[in-house]
């Protein structure tokens, strides 16, 4: 898989994906990323990429032209891609839209800074506009990140085989359930007995029930996507009965 960033800042974006998961999938070579900056499209002395916009107003806003020819280098270098515009304006980033993301052969990302883009880019380039969420950022490239990151988690081989099977909780569409290790007593709390014997059944058992448990106490919204077992809804019944008393 191919991810090509359009950034103002390649250097951030460098220096954070040359880590972890993402680092290792690049050097497996299962991921190919690459940072373009808008910046090496013009020529002016100032090397402007931002304009005052029309209308007035405070701040400034990304240029097209460079925009333009910064996915027109990528698109003659590697092809046209599915082009994502990071905006707060997006489709809210969630495990079912990364998921669809990781299946694209060649991702474009586009980061913006100032006050955003020239709506033009938007309207005539760009596939898909995503959301990290209702906060305000300074850039694009925060949300890049995690979308790489949760990206590159999925491509096939970039998760070692214990990693992927301890990732797939979330892949539930559950909270994960409480974790805990060394040493056995922190400030005179121990563990939960079940996970210290050697009953696989009864950890599993007692994992799912957290999950389940955790899930409709702090977000019940996952539910909304999750149709529950018979056998569900009695572990969550029963955890609910221990949690009030
Ligand atoms: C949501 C809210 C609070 C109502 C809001 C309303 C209006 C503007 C912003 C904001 O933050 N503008 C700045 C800007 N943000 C982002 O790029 C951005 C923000 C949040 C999640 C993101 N996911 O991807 C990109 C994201 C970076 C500079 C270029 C213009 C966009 C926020």
């Amino acid at each position: 898989m191919r991810i090509d960033v359009i950034s103002l800042f390649p250097e951030m974006l460098e220096s954070a994906m040359s880590y972890g998961v993402t680092g290792r999938a690049i050097k497996q070579a299962i991921l190919s990323l690459s940072i373009v900056n808008p910046r090496d499209f013009v020529s002016d002395v100032h090397q402007t990429v931002d304009g005052r916009p029309y209308g007035g107003g405070p701040g400034m806003v990304m240029q097209a032209p460079p925009l333009m020819q910064a996915l027109g280098r990528i698109k003659a270098e590697h092809g046209r891609g599915y082009r994502v515009y990071l905006s707060p304006q997006g489709q809210r980033l969630d495990h079912r839209l990364v998921k669809k993301l990781s299946k694209k052969p060649h991702v474009v990302l586009l980061c913006g800074r100032y006050e955003g883009i020239d709506q033009r880019v938007i309207d005539d380039e760009i596939d898909l506009e995503c959301s990290l969420g209702d906060f305000v950022l300074s850039g694009g490239e925060i949300a890049a990140m995690a979308v790489i990151d949760s990206i590159a988690r999925l491509i096939p081989g970039t998760l070692g085989h214990d990693e992927s099977a301890q990732y797939d909780s979330f892949a539930t569409g559950l909270l994960d359930h409480p974790h805990f290790t060394r040493p056995e007593t922190v400030t005179g709390k121990s563990v939960p007995t079940v996970l210290l014997g050697g009953n696989h059944q009864a950890i599993a058992t007692y994992r799912h029930q957290q999950a389940l448990g955790m899930t409709w106490l702090k977000r019940p919204d996952l539910f909304a996507k999750k149709a529950l077992s018979e056998a569900d809804l009695c572990l969550l019944n029963d955890f609910l009965k221990q949690y009030r008393n």
